[in-house]
């Protein structure tokens, strides 16, 4: 069996070992992926059926990879393996089973702003302040509590949420919980965090059906298990609970989900749930030269809390990591795209194998342009960018609302697009009457002569025809003949056409590179089932927007999407203090270290060669700010580094020290031009003050400045602000409401 050639000693022990728990925790690059991929091929050899194989990964590219290389292993039967990411997968099992939640099989999943478009809903009409209940807000407090398992019944009695919610003066968020859980179930509808949180209700309360998918899925296998929160641990620890044969490979050093509820918790709950476990390490790299692996080594040595391990490579020493600064956001970008066009020219990478990794997505802008003026092609990894477009929603909401007619956000979004004379009054009087009557939306609109006469009824009435129109074509035909048909029927399609503006002439490209997408659904030999519902749920579940000519496109990611990739060269940008680590990061120790593994997994990704750049100036906030480059950049071993100046910048700004020509003399520059991470004295964890504890003298600490001493308070309208003496940085007014001190001494 010759895939077993391509695995090191303890790689093939993991293969080989079929059967019980297993775990694999090991740094990046050392083949876990791997072990998982042939792993399932080498079950598949053994006379495992693919459909008893449930294996998850953390994005539907990485499964659909995972997925290509078992059948080039074992043939096309691979084919019917269970893979996919934990939201695919259960999503799929949940319409099998919707009816046991009192749901239809056809029910919506709600992306991010469907979710807070409810929440808009609710908080304004149980009329709460609507800039203290801020929709993402609210929706991240939701979240979090579904993805604890923590349903609306049991909020309110939930000490933790109540009290976080009290201490952040929003005690209501309750409420808005429950009327939201009931206004998605109303609405046929499930948001991401339901697909999980749904799951785990559904074994929990359907013994049958848990036992069922217990014994259809005989291997578990999960990649990035240190990622995985409460609500997915449970959902496979129930699958597992049978057989046992369940293999879990991750790395604790790229845990970059902690603000999402994942928990490194569970790497060590699994060593006590399955007593008989069994664990392999990996230490052996292979996918990076060895001074990306010494500097990633280098970095992650400054966290605490990891767990033991080591990595080395037999990979060549390979060039340092390069260090571009440049005067502005702007300049970089165009240093970026240079330096990718001397890759692509000079040194011969191919364009898939380049990657741009950012902090934040909006850095993606100044990117995007400064390529397309190099025609460099790039795609945009992981956003939903595409689908996040206007026109682009809307005519999904129509294509969602035909299949679901109780989907209230998709029908908010048609019912007058394009306009048709039925105005926010009219629907808000639909609304009233729906909820006065009890029913779903589409009962009062499909009906609408019991309820309204006149000018309104005939208006809703073509508008509900049309609909029903819409309904009868999806049974016989397929998405794209039914979404055509739409676009058409709609007027959606006229009038984008008619827009003859550059803005408008882009939306109707839109438009038809959807549909192209839609026909290219329609028309893939492999799908059995090419109905409308079903591509709908392909495309929301969807995390690329990889096109078919994109084989010659550099990919631009945010790092958090990055996770498990690889890439000859890796271009880390923006690498500033307050963007990366990013400002709201710089609380606690734990918050600076998850950062860190962020800034890990982004080395990590490359095998051949990693910029780091930075601007001095940057367009943030709407203006135009100084920027100091990032203490991660101080915190790599200084023999793997080398330092460039961004030739296209001419003005390097205040700090400027000419005729440096590595990074060491930058670091000696006389002016406070790079700062050294300024690190506390002791290893208290730190817990900041309440801001009324603080008096003059009292020596404070703040995580970015370091030690200091309170020298004056002052108030300044609501603000209460102190000047405090920083031993490192000198003088600073603080205030208080938003610096996060630590009294050291009173
Ligand atoms: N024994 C081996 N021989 C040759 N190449 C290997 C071997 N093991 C792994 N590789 C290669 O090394 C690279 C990294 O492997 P893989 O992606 O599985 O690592 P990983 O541990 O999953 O990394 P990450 O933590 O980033 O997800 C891949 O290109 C893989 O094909
Ligand atoms: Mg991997």
């Amino acid at each position: 069996m010759d895939y077993l050639e391509g695995l090191n000693p303890p790689q093939r022990e993991a293969v080989v070992n079929m059967e019980g728990p297993m775990m694999i925790i090991a740094g990046a690059g050392s083949g876990k992926t791997r072990v998982l991929t042939y792993k399932i091929a080498h079950l598949i050899a053994n006379g495992i059926e693919p459909f008893n194989i449930l294996s998850l990964t953390f994005t539907n590219k990485a499964s659909r990879e995972m997925k290509e290389r078992i059948v080039d292993v074992v043939g096309d039967e691979a084919k019917n393996l269970w893979m996919g990411t934990f939201h695919s997968v259960f999503a799929k099992i949940l319409r099998f089973e919707a009816d046991k939640l009192g749901y239809q099989s056809n029910f919506t999943i709600y992306d991010s702003e469907d979710a807070k478009s409810v929440i808009k809903g609710v908080v304004k009409d149980y009329k709460l302040d609507d800039k203290l209940y801020k929709p993402n807000v609210v929706l991240s407090r939701i979240s979090s509590a579904k993805n604890n398992l923590i349903s609306w019944r049991s909020y309110e009695a939930n000490n933790d949420m109540r009290l976080e919610d009290e201490a952040q003066g929003r005690p209501k968020i309750f409420e808005i919980y429950k009327e939201y859980a009931i206004r998605c179930f109303r609405a046929n509808a499930m948001d991401f965090d339901d697909l999980l949180f749904n799951t785990n209700v559904l074994f929990h309360q359907h013994l049958d059906v848990l036992n069922k998918y217990q014994h259809k899925f005989k291997f578990v296998m999960i990649d990035e298990f240190q990622d995985t929160n409460i609500s997915q641990y449970y959902i496979t620890r129930k699958l597992a609970a049978k057989n046992r044969n369940i293999c879990v490979v991750g790395d604790d050093a790229q845990s970059i989900y902690a603000f999402r509820g994942a928990n490194i918790q569970n790497i060590l709950n699994f060593e006590k749930d399955y007593p008989e476990l069994k664990v392999i390490k990996l230490e052996q790299n292979y996918r990076s030269t060895q001074t990306i692996v010494e500097a990633a080594n280098s970095v992650i040595k400054h966290n605490k809390n990891q767990l033991e391990k080591s990595t080395f490579t037999q990979n060549g020493i390979g060039d340092r990591i390069e260090v571009i600064r440049s005067g502005s956001d702007l300049d970089e970008a165009k240093a970026v795209a240079q330096s990718i066009q001397t890759a692509i020219m000079r040194d011969r990478i191919n364009p898939q194998d380049i990657a741009i990794l950012y902090r934040t997505n909006s850095q993606s802008r100044a990117l995007e342009e400064a390529l397309v003026k190099l025609s460099i092609k790039a795609q945009i990894f992981g956003g939903l960018s595409f689908y996040q477009r206007k026109e682009i929603k809307d005519m999904i909401a129509y294509l969602k609302f035909v299949t679901n007619p109780k989907d209230e956000e998709a029908f908010k979004r048609v019912i007058n697009y394009p306009k048709r004379g039925i105005g926010p009054t009219t629907v808000n009087n639909l609304f009233v009457k729906a909820a006065e009557n009890k029913l779903g939306i589409w009962d009062v609109v499909s009906n609408i002569r019991r309820f309204f006469g006149g000018r309104i009824a005939t208006q809703v009435e073509n508008f509900a025809n049309m609909i029903k129109v819409f309904q009868m074509q999806t049974e016989q035909k397929n998405a794209f003949e039914v979404a055509s048909f739409i676009a058409k029927g709609s007027g959606i399609l006229r009038e984008l056409y008619e827009d003859k503006s550059p803005e408008g002439k882009n939306r109707y490209d839109n438009l038809q590179e959807l549909l192209n997408g839609i026909q290219g659904f329609a028309d893939d030999p492999s799908k059995e089932d090419k109905k409308l519902g079903t591509y709908l749920e392909e495309i929301s579940l969807i995390t690329s927007s990889e096109k078919e000519d994109m084989s010659d496109a550099i990919t631009l990611m945010t790092i958090h999407m990055s996770k498990g990739l690889e890439f000859d060269y890796c271009y880390i940008v923006g690498m500033e203090e307050n963007l990366f680590p990013s400002q709201m990061m710089l609380e606690t120790r734990e918050d600076l270290e998850e950062e860190r593994r962020l800034f890990y997994v982004a080395i990590t990704r490359a095998k051949i060669k990693v910029f780091l750049t930075y601007a001095l100036q940057r367009y943030r906030f709407g203006k135009q700010i100084s920027c100091e480059p990032s203490r991660f950049i101080d915190e790599i071993a200084p023999q793997y580094i080398s330092m460039k100046r961004n030739s296209i910048s001419d003005d390097l700004g205040p700090g400027n020290t000419p005729g440096f020509s590595n990074y060491r003399s930058l670091r000696q520059a006389p002016s406070n031009f790079i700062k050294k991470a300024v690190k506390p004295k002791d290893d208290r964890p730190f817990v900041p003050s309440k801001a009324e504890d603080l008096s003059v003298g009292h020596i404070v600490r703040h995580m970015k400045f370091g030690d200091g001493k309170v020298v004056k308070i002052s108030e300044e309208g609501l603000d209460k602000r102190a000047d405090i003496s920083f031993e490192e940085v000198g003088k600073k007014t603080l205030i208080l409401t938003f610096a996060k001190l630590m009294i050291i001494e009173d």
